[in-house]
């Protein structure tokens, strides 16, 4: 659905280049639901911005929804959905109006606009602010009307730039339900994000991007075990001997022990724990309790940049 070669934009501001964006390649297959993670100014909206065909690359070729993207912008632009950062449309019109005339615009003919307005205001939980106007929707309310906006005409692939940002945590959870059911009903998606969080709990695969360079990419849980590996606790009243025990496991690392707790980390803790769990068992060593934790992309992005996502966040 997207194949991008050494894709790469630069700015010329006050005299100084700014390499925004500097050759990524991108794949995403259709069906895919594909985060672009990165913190502010990494690169993401430039490079959505390319491939939804509103900024010429300065180098790199893409094909996107099966048209190229330098000879058949338009072409592009009729197969996918963009919805931009920030709400687009006009606050004096009631929103059902504006959607109507938006898929008038699409080339529906009238009957078919109501129909499919109707059916993406239900969806979408709109119905009932339908005869509001834009300014006098909450901040959720305004980003599914985005989206409504966005999928019309029924694209085949939709790009999403930073869909909840700003939105409380009520309304966030509320739009991934709505992302999550476009994309089970054959939508491919490409959003960009820098909420580790959002990227965690909507996302088939992840591409992290960090000063204008792909610095890893993966399933969530591919990227979190490139990194040090789970971190397994446990509670036991013979520590000495369960430490023992584990030391015998192949991949465990990092064995400590600190009163009743021992600690240790094992690429994946999901499959080396019950072997363990079971030669504990044997050897009669009772567990109080036991604990994994999994890596957060946050501790991906530390080990690929040096530097905690949120601190970039806010540089
Ligand atoms: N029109 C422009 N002129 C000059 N520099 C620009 C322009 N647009 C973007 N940049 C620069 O390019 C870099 C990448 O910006 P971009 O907006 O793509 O980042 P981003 O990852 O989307 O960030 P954010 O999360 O803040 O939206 C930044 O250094 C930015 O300042």
């Amino acid at each position: 659905m997207i194949k991008a070669r050494g894709l790469a934009r630069q700015f010329r501001t006050r005299g100084q280049t700014v390499e925004a964006v500097q050759g990524v390649d991108i794949d995403v297959a259709p069906g895919e639901l594909v985060g672009f993670l990165g913190p502010n100014g990494a690169g993401k909206s430039t490079t959505l911005r390319m491939l939804t065909t509103l900024l010429r690359p300065t180098a790199g070729e893409a094909r996107v929804a099966g048209c190229d993207l330098l000879t058949d912008p338009a072409g592009v632009r009729k197969r996918i959905g963009y919805v931009a950062q920030g709400h687009g449309s006009g606050d004096d019109q009631k929103v059902i109006e504006e959607a109507t005339l938006q898929a008038r615009f699409y080339g529906l003919p009238i009957g078919k606009a109501r129909h499919r307005v109707n059916e993406l205001f239900e969806s979408l939980e709109l119905t009932e602010f339908a005869n509001r106007t834009a300014g006098a929707l909450s901040g959720g309310q305004k980003r599914r009307l985005d989206i409504a906006m966005g999928v019309l005409h029924i694209p085949r692939l939709l790009f999403l730039d930073e869909p909840s940002a700003g939105l409380d945590p009520q309304s966030r959870s509320n739009l991934w339900g709505h992302i999550r059911a476009l994309h089970k009903s054959g939508t491919t998606i490409f959003l960009t994000t820098h909420y580790l969080d959002e990227a965690d709990a909507l996302c088939d695969r992840i591409m992290v991007i960090d000063h204008g360079k792909i610095v890893a990419e993966g399933t969530p849980d591919e990227l979190k075990s490139q990194v040090a590996g789970d971190l397994v606790q446990f509670d036991t009243d013979t520590p000495s001997v369960a430490a023992e025990i584990t030391a015998k496991v192949d991949d465990a690392r990092e064995l400590h022990v600190e009163g009743n707790t021992v600690r240790f980390r094992v690429p994946r803790g999901d499959t080396e724990l019950p072997g363990l769990l079971r030669a504990l068992d044997q050897a009669d060593v009772a567990l109080l309790s036991v604990q994994v934790h999994r890596p957060t992309l946050d501790d991906v992005f530390l080990t690929m940049t040096g530097r905690s996502l949120r601190e970039a966040a806010n540089a």
